[in-house]
């Protein structure tokens, strides 16, 4: 069957390829972020980490420091006490021991002074050689600790201010005995808090940072860089010493200072010999602000990728939607076309007088008929339709009203109750042809018929007409066959239906004749 070219559907604009697009955009961005928080995350831990270590470390370094400095002053306390226990009570006997000071104090850098007070805290001898007769220095916390404590071990007391020199001294001090393990008197080494200082000062240090050295109970001996402040300030009730130290002799914290209120990541490290401890913190603030400074290059860097993809994605966006636009008017037009040319189509398939089918469609539609019927073994009827004496009918009338009278016969067959693949169609001049799929000889007669007998009724005058009803009437040839071949020869079947035709003519016209093979 000859089918009418559909119309072709406009397409939709497809916006998923855009969304897929912004999609994978937002995708990049959020793992860019995603890494990037990621990596300055993973580096601020590090730079924490390190420094924790840097402060644990330096702790340890500090503490090493002061052990060797106090050995030192230890070991030489030990053998001018060993001296001194092991001479007599006379005055004389001292005089070598002074010697004997001083030389131990010249290779004590350390070290302002070496003294020795008898039990009432008189000065009996001294490094400089010059003991003041009228001294007395019983009032000192280190002399009243060693006059009621046994031991001999050597002390650390919390710094004074030196009444020989007027330096702010840490005191050394150990217990003598006499024989009898009674108390004869203290002997002294005076360490200059100088010589902390100037070893503290070689570390270079953010303005925040400090360094430490306490004694165990929490009285600080140096501290720098708040030397005034802190001197002797007792830090016992600090997290360092409440919580860190009685858990560990060295290792890291991080506490809010009490002094100050700044967080500090501290290292300590408590001495194995002497009752000391040493403290390094770096300023929290400092180290984050440092970490900020290192990052903010990898942000910016990472945030201008960012903005660079954004930017990709908006043009390759752009492009994209250009391109559908474009897509989508070439479809239109294409849809346009195709209708255009659906609509020719239809034109060269209708006959411009009747509306009905012209020849063209007539005979498409035939040879397909004919090659369904064969595929089915089914009959196929042709019908020939020929107005009667319409020569005369255009004589009489003229030809415009002969163009009325052929389009009032194709009105009459435009609206037969046939079915929807009947086909009528102007066969040509004032012939008409109806194919009827699927029907028979007899079937196809009853057909025509009942055509010839319409069109008589619609009584259009024709007094020109050689009948004597006066009115137009037609004359029909039919002709029926299940085609025997694939290729049935069309002109076969309309030679049979137009000898059928011609028979009706002969036979007296208004009527229908069939024609047998
Ligand atoms: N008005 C009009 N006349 C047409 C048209 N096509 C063909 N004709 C005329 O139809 C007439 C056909 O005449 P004939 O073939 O002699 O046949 P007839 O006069 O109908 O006689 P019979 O067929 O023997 O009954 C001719 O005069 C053609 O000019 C048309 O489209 N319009």
């Amino acid at each position: 069957m000859v089918s009418q070219p559909e119309p072709a559907k406009e397409p939709a604009v497809n916006s998923s390829l855009q969304l897929m697009i912004m999609l994978l955009i937002i995708c990049i961005v959020l793992a860019i972020l995603g890494l990037n928080a990621w990596s300055m995350l993973a580096s601020y831990q590090r730079d924490i980490r390190e420094t924790e270590e840097n402060a644990t470390n330096l702790a340890l370094s500090l503490s090493r420091q002061a052990e060797d400095t106090f050995l030192q002053v230890d070991i030489t306390l030990r053998d001018l006490a060993e001296r001194i226990e092991n001479s007599s009570d006379d005055p004389a006997s001292l005089v070598p021991l002074q010697e004997i000071m001083k030389t131990k104090n010249e290779n004590l850098p350390q070290v302002l002074g070496i003294f020795f007070y008898g039990n009432t805290g008189k000065w009996l001898a001294t490094s400089s050689g010059e003991a003041n007769p009228t001294g007395d220095n019983s009032d000192r916390a280190y002399f009243r600790y060693h006059q009621t404590h046994d031991t001999v071990e050597m002390h650390i007391d919390n710094v004074v201010k030196s009444r020989s020199t007027g330096q702010f001294i840490i005191p050394v001090s150990r217990r003598i005995n006499n024989a009898d393990g009674s108390f004869r008197g203290v002997l002294l080494a005076t360490v200059a808090v100088d010589y902390f200082k100037q070893y503290y000062g070689y570390f270079s240090l953010s303005q925040n940072d400090v360094l430490s050295l306490l004694i165990a109970d929490g009285h600080v001996l140096y501290g720098r860089p708040y030397m005034d402040r802190v001197m002797g300030k007792d830090m016992s009730v600090s997290p360092l010493f409440k919580r860190y130290l009685a858990d560990s002799t060295f290792g890291t914290a991080t506490f809010i200072s009490a002094l100050d209120g700044i967080e500090r990541i501290y290292g300590y490290a408590r001495l194995k010999r002497y009752p000391l401890v040493v403290a390094a913190g770096y300023d929290k603030a400092d180290r984050i602000k440092q970490w900020r400074n290192d990052s903010i290059g990898h942000a910016i860097g990472s945030l201008m990728l960012i903005m660079i993809i954004c930017a990709l994605g908006y043009v390759i966006i752009r492009q994209v939607r250009e391109g559908m636009v474009t897509q989508y008017e070439l479809v239109k037009v294409r849809n346009q076309l195709m209708q255009l040319n659906s609509n020719l189509e239809m034109m060269a398939m209708i006959d411009g007088l009747t509306g009905l089918s012209n020849r063209r469609f007539f005979d498409l539609s035939l040879d397909e008929h004919l090659r369904q019927a064969f595929m089915h073994k089914r009959p196929l009827a042709l019908i020939l339709l020929d107005v009667d004496y319409f020569k005369n009918y255009n004589d009489r009338y003229g030809h415009v009203a002969g163009d009325i009278c052929l389009q009032n016969v194709g009105d009459i067959l435009r609206h037969l109750p046939g079915r929807k693949n009947d086909v009528v169609a102007r066969y040509g001049g004032e012939e008409f042809a109806i194919i009827l799929p699927d029907t028979d000889i007899h079937t196809a007669l009853t057909v025509a018929e009942n055509i010839v007998h319409l069109v008589r009724q619609r009584r259009i005058p024709h007094e020109s007409s050689q009948l004597p009803s006066g009115v137009v009437t037609i004359s029909a040839g039919v002709f029926a066959a299940i085609p025997t071949t694939a290729d049935e020869d069309k002109r076969h079947m309309i030679a049979h239906a137009d000898k059928a035709l011609y028979l009706a003519k002969s036979s007296g016209r208004d009527c229908a004749k069939i024609s047998q093979i």
